[in-house]
């Protein structure tokens, strides 16, 4: 059984910020999705699991490990790429990848070699390994990002906003390696897009303010908020009216008009038409009240 679990974890930094509180979650083997706004506390919490900062309060169990004190051993068996990927610009894929390996502990040269040329063919990088890191484009980066948290065959793999910044093309490329190895592993994801646990994950969570405001299977989601958004095109001007009067969860601006999303029980009134909702309507609805109003 590969499973995470987080529990009552709180995190209070000494500016007084708390970036988390009370969080409990329980993450299986397969891709989830950390879902929250910009300063939410995913980072503080992926920090917490790959053991690179502390905790107030709270426990982490990976399998029998106990995250928070057998800190040693869950770095045996992790592969964290961080929000802030730094590479050495002179330095080559290749070389760079067999000196992590050797970090991580693989002393046969010969073994060594043959984990990075897997690699490199894994993230789809074998042909420019002799090139040197500073020349790769973003999603090339995150590639090899990638391959070095690979090393060593983690059974947990953390990925801090890995999409950001990438093309369509390179995010699609990338999506199709982390679900590849999301089979066997388990896959944190954590970011701010929507897209990316829509099209990836089989479980998730929403994360704001420190706090986990929803969890679960995105199909669930979905269907706890199905017959309750509503949608109509308003004026810009008459947009703070609506706020006032409804929960208007999103705005969209579609060809120079905004369109409203809208939470309600029931229809709010004849000039607003139902939505077929998807996540993006409940991240929304799970943040709005928690977060400054969102304009997408
Ligand atoms: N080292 C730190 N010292 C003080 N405050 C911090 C520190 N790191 C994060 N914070 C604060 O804690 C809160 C949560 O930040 P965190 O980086 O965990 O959020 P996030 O969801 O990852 O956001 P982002 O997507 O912007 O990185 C924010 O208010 C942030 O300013």
């Amino acid at each position: 059984m590969n499973e995470l679990v987080i529990s009552n974890l709180s995190k209070t930094y000494s500016n007084g910020v708390q970036a988390l509180k009370n969080v409990s979650l329980t993450i299986p083997r397969g891709m989830f999705g950390l879902l929250g706004p910009n300063g939410a506390g995913k980072s503080s919490l992926m920090r917490t699991i790959a053991t690179l900062q502390e905790a107030d309060s709270g426990s982490i169990r990976l399998n029998t490990i106990d995250v928070l004190r057998q800190k040693e051993d869950v770095r045996k068996i992790l592969g964290y790429l961080p929000q802030e990927f730094g590479v050495y610009p002179k330095i080559s894929a290749e070389t760079m990848l067999d000196h992590i390996a050797t970090l991580k502990g693989i002393r046969n040269s010969n073994e060594r070699k043959e984990v990075v040329e897997a690699l490199l063919q894994k993230v789809n990088l074998y042909q420019f390994r002799k090139k040197n890191l500073g020349t790769f484009s973003g999603g090339m980066k995150q590639r090899f990002g990638i391959a070095q948290a690979l090393i060593g065959n983690p059974k947990l793999i953390i990925v801090d906003e890995p999409t950001a910044g990438l093309d369509p093309a390179e995010r699609n490329r990338f999506h199709n390696l982390l679900s590849e190895i999301g089979l066997n592993t388990i896959v944190i994801l954590s970011t701010h897009i929507v897209e990316d646990v829509t099209n990836l994950c089989s479980s998730m969570a929403i994360i704001c303010m420190g706090e986990v405001v929803a969890q679960g299977n995105p199909n669930t989601l979905v269907a706890s908020v199905q017959g309750k958004i509503w949608k109509r095109v308003v004026n810009k001007e008459e947009l703070p009216l609506y706020q006032k009067e409804y929960q208007v969860i999103s705005t969209h601006l579609k060809a120079g008009l905004t369109n409203i999303h809208v939470y309600s029980d029931d229809l709010p009134d004849s000039t607003f038409e139902p939505v077929d909702a998807d996540l993006e309507d409940v991240y929304f609805t799970k943040i709005t009240g928690n977060a400054d109003a969102v304009a997408v």
